[in-house]
């Protein structure tokens, strides 16, 4: 995979994500022309399902049992069909009729190899192609002999609904899934949602694996919302491009692996909704020291983090930007977290000078209850980068009478003269207590990093009232509603995270970075992450200063140092890296289908221990370990 255009539609296959319409618009051509893309699809489940019994633990030793849910659409359809080629292949295969009609070729494909048919709904109408030959074969079924037969499957294809699903699943499948769902198989499995972690962890009486049919049926397929009940998935097998739903939160914990089959759709003819983050994309803002270079031409952050409440997110932030690739950091602040700052890092420089990024706000109140002078210069920041202050020089900070220190660095100077530009010259990144001292409108230049707590709040500002929790059942919904609002890069934490804001050409660009674990939710995380965040945006304006590579855009800056951040964090739970190549794969015959990973569960972390991890994980970018 040439990983290096991103125009491939290799690339575009395992990272791109297009909404129903465009899926629509894609398969509506090759269907017109007689492509038999349901066989194609049959085919491709058929193997993946074969593969996922082989790779089941072996203390279950028939290993052949395989159910069907079927819905009456074309999902359906790809379930019989594949139903039909397990059943040939000697799997003791029946599909289980939600609703009142099936696909009647698949139907009769599946009676045919010998499966049979258990219908849940009263007026079920039997195909005319069923006829006689096959009486026995269709049976009238309640939901709990349903939920018994698919508790003894050992695989269970969910063919309910596809891109064709409308709003949460309703009627005879709402009660089937639920059913399934709390049935003793299913409860007796303790499942944890991080993808890291996925394994089963009852050996004794596995459930069965669970392959989801183009997506879980159940999900927001345009969205990742997940509007009510659902199969999680072990693996999902999906056609022609990734939905969105498949990367983004939260619908997305519940798709296990993905495994996506090429029908050649034209994708670079669509613009996808979302794309899943990379080590690629990471790798791209990391400036390479060069021979060159003095401290200054590496880049040099500034924070105006930590307060005299919160001293420690001043050390995180500063120490995690010094270990993130700059030649320099400046921490701005008053007399307690400046003297922890030095203690712990004492290469940190406490005088207002030149900066390439700024960092305000982590460890800072998010009020104005008390005074607090971190407040009071953050604001003072901010107020350059409304529309109307464009063309202040921002790099005379100490103008912004920031911190004891008012002496001038002999060398500030040294930072590249295009430097000296308007506002939305110098990125900003905007954390935590600062939030709510952000102004109406800002530059895509200017990121975000609110939490759904913090975005809750901050949408208060904009006339939504939402909750948090709405926010994490609809992060991509909200995430974009803000950037709206405020104009700026918006990166919405979480265990996926997702970034939106304007790319290089102004269009709006979203990714999603799935490379957390979920460890990583602890106390001062965001603090490194925004340390993290700063360093990033600092190089990369000092690769454009030496002109040495196209323009960066700030979502992907933003992303990546999400993506660094999860990474850190895993090796310091002793995981392994992420890998997206590992996690989405194209389908082929050798595609790997192992549904259980031997990958080490990890350990819990403090936010501390991210730091030490991360000049390694800057490192691996540039090995072949991280994809
Ligand atoms: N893309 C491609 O190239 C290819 C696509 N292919 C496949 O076609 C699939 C799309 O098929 P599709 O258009 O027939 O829709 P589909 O997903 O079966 O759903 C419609 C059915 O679901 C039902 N239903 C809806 N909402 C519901 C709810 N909330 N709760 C309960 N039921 C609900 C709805 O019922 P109704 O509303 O009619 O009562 C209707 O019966 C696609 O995902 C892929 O698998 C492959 O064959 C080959 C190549
Ligand atoms: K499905």
């Amino acid at each position: 995979m040439d990983l290096n255009n991103k125009d491939t539609h290799a690339y575009a296959l395992l990272h791109n994500a297009y909404v129903v319409n465009h899926i629509r618009e894609f398969e509506e051509p090759l269907l017109r022309a007689g492509v038999p893309l349901m066989t194609q699809a049959a085919a491709a489940i058929a193997h993946v399902a074969c593969g996922v019994l082989a790779s089941r633990p072996e203390n279950r030793p028939r290993n052949q049992r395989i159910v069907v849910l079927c819905g009456s659409g074309n999902n359906g359809g790809d379930g019989l069909y594949a139903g039909a080629i397990l059943a040939d292949k000697g799997f003791d295969v029946c599909a289980i009729a939600v609703g009142a009609t099936l696909h009647d070729g698949g139907l009769a494909a599946l009676l045919q190899a010998g499966g049979k048919l258990f219908h849940l709904c009263d007026f079920f109408d039997t195909p005319d192609s069923c006829d006689g030959s096959i009486e026995g074969h269709i049976v009238k079924s309640t939901p709990a002999e349903a939920v018994e037969l698919v508790s003894r499957a050992d695989v269970v294809l969910d063919a309910i609904t596809g891109i064709g699903a409308q709003g949460p699943l309703r009627g005879v499948a709402k009660e089937l899934v639920n059913a399934i769902n709390h049935s003793e198989a299913w409860q007796s499995c303790t499942q944890s949602t991080d993808r890291a972690h996925m394994q089963c962890d009852c050996t004794e009486s596995p459930r069965p694996s669970v392959i989801a049919v183009d997506a879980p049926s159940g999900i927001g397929v345009d969205d990742g919302s997940m509007p009510g009940d659902m199969l999680a998935a072990d693996v999902t097998i999906t056609f022609g491009a990734l939905k969105p739903c498949l990367i983004l939160p939260p619908a997305c914990f519940s798709c296990g692996r993905i495994i996506v089959v090429d029908f050649d759709f034209p994708l670079h003819t669509a613009s996808p909704v979302a794309r899943a983050m990379d080590a690629d994309i990471a790798r791209k803002t990391i400036r390479l020291p060069q021979h060159t270079d003095s401290k200054y031409s590496r880049g040099v952050v500034g924070l105006i983090t930590g307060s005299a409440q919160y001293p420690g997110a001043a050390v995180l932030s500063a120490e995690a930007a010094a270990r993130s690739n700059v030649g320099m950091v400046r921490y701005l602040g008053p007399d307690r977290a400046s003297n922890m700052v030095l203690a712990q890092l004492p290469e940190a420089v406490l005088s207002p000078g030149r900066v390439q990024s700024w960092i305000v706000g982590s460890g800072v109140p998010d009020t104005d209850d008390a005074y607090d002078t971190q407040r009071e210069h953050i604001a003072s920041l901010l107020k350059r980068y409304t529309d109307d202050a464009a063309g202040t020089d921002l790099h005379d900070v100490d103008t912004v009478e920031i911190g004891a220190a008012g002496n001038n660095d002999p060398e500030r100077n040294d930072i590249p003269s295009s430097h000296h530009g308007s506002a939305t010259d110098i990125p900003l990144c905007v954390d935590a207590g600062a939030l709510s001292l952000l102004p109406q409108r800002v530059s895509g230049r200017v990121i975000i990093t609110p939490h759904s707590g913090e975005l809750s709040r901050l949408l208060k500002r904009y006339g939504e009232t939402v909750t948090a929790q709405e926010i994490n059942a609809e992060p991509y919904r909200w995430a974009r509603r803000i950037q709206q609002f405020t104009g700026s890069t918006v990166l919405l934490k979480g265990a996926c995270t997702i970034v939106v804001g304007p790319d290089t050409n102004g269009d709006i660009r979203t990714l999603t970075v799935d490379s957390a674990t979920s460890w990583l939710a602890t106390a001062g995380a965001g603090d490194v992450l925004a340390g993290v965040m700063g360093a990033l945006l600092a190089q990369t304006e000092a690769m454009t200063d030496s002109n040495s590579s196209t323009p960066i855009s700030t979502v992907d800056i933003a992303a990546s140092a999400a993506f660094i951040h999860g990474n850190a964090a895993r090796a310091a739970a002793g995981m392994r890296p992420w890998s997206l190549t590992e996690h989405i794969r194209r389908y082929d015959k050798n595609v790997n289908f192992q549904v259980t990973q031997p990958s080490t569960i990890g350990q819990p972390i403090v936010a501390s221990e991210l730091i030490g991890s991360l000049p390694q994980v800057v490192e691996a970018l540039f090995s072949d370990s991280v994809s």
